[in-house]
């Protein structure tokens, strides 16, 4: 396009844009007085009850004496505590595959149903012949979620029972897509590396006889090499990412896509492009991106008050992204904790230790406690507000020099699992295409001809 067309195409949206923000404004009032929960959310983050699920449950709030009183967030996976299962497999093995099994079928493997999994997940990384050079490698993208999204529609091709929607057929092609994503962002990545930054470029095919966690690292390391703590570490971020209720956003995509009747590979591009927000998995990076800028701006970094300085101007616009958001912290359930956010402070200082980045680490643990404070007093406060599972993820990415453009990419690699159990849910139980209603507040007008009009 030429830059005449552009500029004007420029200059028009600017004024047409405001003539939306006008034309499409709703008074917060009429969201009361019609009962309409926006955000499909009441003021305590329950949300509008959509559906049935048996994959995962979330716990907020508990009930005493009959009120719902905020409480210390908990999360189970198909009955099981996230917390006891960190602690069945940590030290011990990596959790990634077992956990998958267990979303996907309902129950723990047992040692030969594990080993064949692993087999079976491990047989299935690979891509068809040619697809890193004639799709990866080609417009590579500083993005690595939309490479992965065009990579993911493109895989559409290659599969012949791309449409059916049986079980085993859903099943087979999840399998896959959950092998394959790993190579499908660290190969996007080294391509946008050697094209966009220059760097070399090097493919590393993933080891068969390895976790996904460590294949994760082999594939992106140049000499392949990475420590046991590096790789646990990896693994447990991945459990700890791999599922979170029917509702969160992408996975009521997930819901909603499968239940228009798409096909697999569509469903997974919907939800990686709803995972990708800011506001959704897109804060690990925002959240590191957000602490160095904290790092530049505050010239004392013991003075907790310069600090909160730096908070409330974030919440006032005035820094950073400018967008009014503290990133990492608040949930749209959670109220007084979020337990991944826990279990992963513990492992983040231990390998903070082991990096010599404490200090670094004591700057993350006092905006953690600061923020909920800042923002009390700047935000009206219903259920409370900390630290999500995002607000470490990213710093531990950081210390596992893992780059920046892959901290979404590794959230994908393990809500996918989760996506896949909602998908398999959906299309066992609903053959009911989902669809909520607008309540109407337009006006009817009549029509007045082209000549007519002022
Ligand atoms: C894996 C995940 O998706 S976890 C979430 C990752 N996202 C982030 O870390 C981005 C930052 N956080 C947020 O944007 C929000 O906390 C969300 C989107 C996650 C949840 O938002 P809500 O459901 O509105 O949270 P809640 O009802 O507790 O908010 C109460 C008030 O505090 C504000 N608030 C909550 N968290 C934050 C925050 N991190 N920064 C600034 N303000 C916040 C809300 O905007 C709201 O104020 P308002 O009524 O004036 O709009
Ligand atoms: O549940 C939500 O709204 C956000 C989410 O995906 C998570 O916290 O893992």
């Amino acid at each position: 396009m030429e830059q005449k067309e552009k500029m004007n195409l420029v200059d028009y949206t600017d004024i047409y844009g405001k003539i939306c923000e006008q034309t499409d404004l709703i008074s917060a009032e009429l969201f009361d007085e019609f009962g309409v929960k926006r955000g499909l959310r009441d003021k305590n983050g329950n949300g509008v009850l959509s559906g049935l699920t048996h994959i995962s449950k979330i716990q907020a709030f508990k009930e005493v004496n009959g009120e719902k009183i905020p409480c210390d967030g908990k999360l189970w996976y198909r009955g099981y505590s996230i917390i006891d299962l960190v602690k069945g497999f940590h030290g011990e093995r990596f959790g990634y595959e077992e956990v998958t099994y267990l979303l996907l079928f309902g129950r723990l493997p047992n040692m030969a149903e594990l080993e064949e999994f692993k087999r079976v997940l491990n047989a299935s990384r690979t891509l068809p012949t040619n697809f890193t050079r004639d799709v990866i490698m080609k417009a590579p993208s500083k993005d690595i979620m939309n490479s992965i999204t065009k990579s993911v529609l493109t895989l559409a091709s290659y599969d012949d029972n791309m449409a059916d929607p049986s079980i085993s057929n859903v099943l087979r092609q999840c399998l896959q897509l959950i092998a394959i994503l790993p190579m499908l962002s660290v190969y996007g990545y080294h391509a946008y590396n050697h094209y966009e930054c220059g760097d070399s470029f090097y493919i590393h095919r993933p080891d068969e006889n390895l976790s996904t966690a460590e294949n994760i690292l082999l594939m992106l390391r140049p000499d392949k090499v990475y420590t046991e703590l590096e790789a646990k570490v990896l693994d447990i971020a991945l459990v700890l990412h791999m599922e979170h209720g029917g509702g969160n956003n992408s996975t009521f995509t997930t819901r909603v896509v499968s239940s228009a009747g798409s096909d697999t590979y569509s469903v997974v591009a919907a939800a990686l492009s709803s995972l990708k927000g800011p506001k959704h998995g897109g804060a690990n990076i925002k959240v590191v991106e957000m602490m160095r800028d904290l790092r530049e701006n505050v010239s004392d970094l013991h003075d907790e008050e310069a600090i909160k300085e730096y908070l409330g101007k974030l919440l006032d616009k005035q820094a950073f992204d400018k967008k009014g958001l503290i990133y990492g912290m608040g949930h749209a359930v959670y109220s007084l904790s979020d337990p991944r956010a826990r279990i992963f402070k513990s492992f983040v200082e231990r390998l903070a230790k082991a990096k010599g980045r404490d200090e670094e680490f004591g700057i993350y643990s006092a905006v953690e406690r600061l923020a909920p404070e800042v923002i009390a007093e700047k935000r009206k406060i219903y259920k409370g507000v900390s630290a999500n599972v995002d607000f470490y993820s990213g710093f531990v990415y950081n210390m596992l020099d893992i780059p920046l453009e892959l901290y979404t990419p590794i959230f994908a690699m393990a809500r996918i699992v989760g996506w896949s159990a909602h998908r398999i849910e959906e299309l066992v139980n609903v053959d009911k295409i989902i669809r909520p209603a607008y309540l109407s507040i337009m006006e009817e007008k009549d029509y007045k001809p082209l000549e007519d009009r002022e």
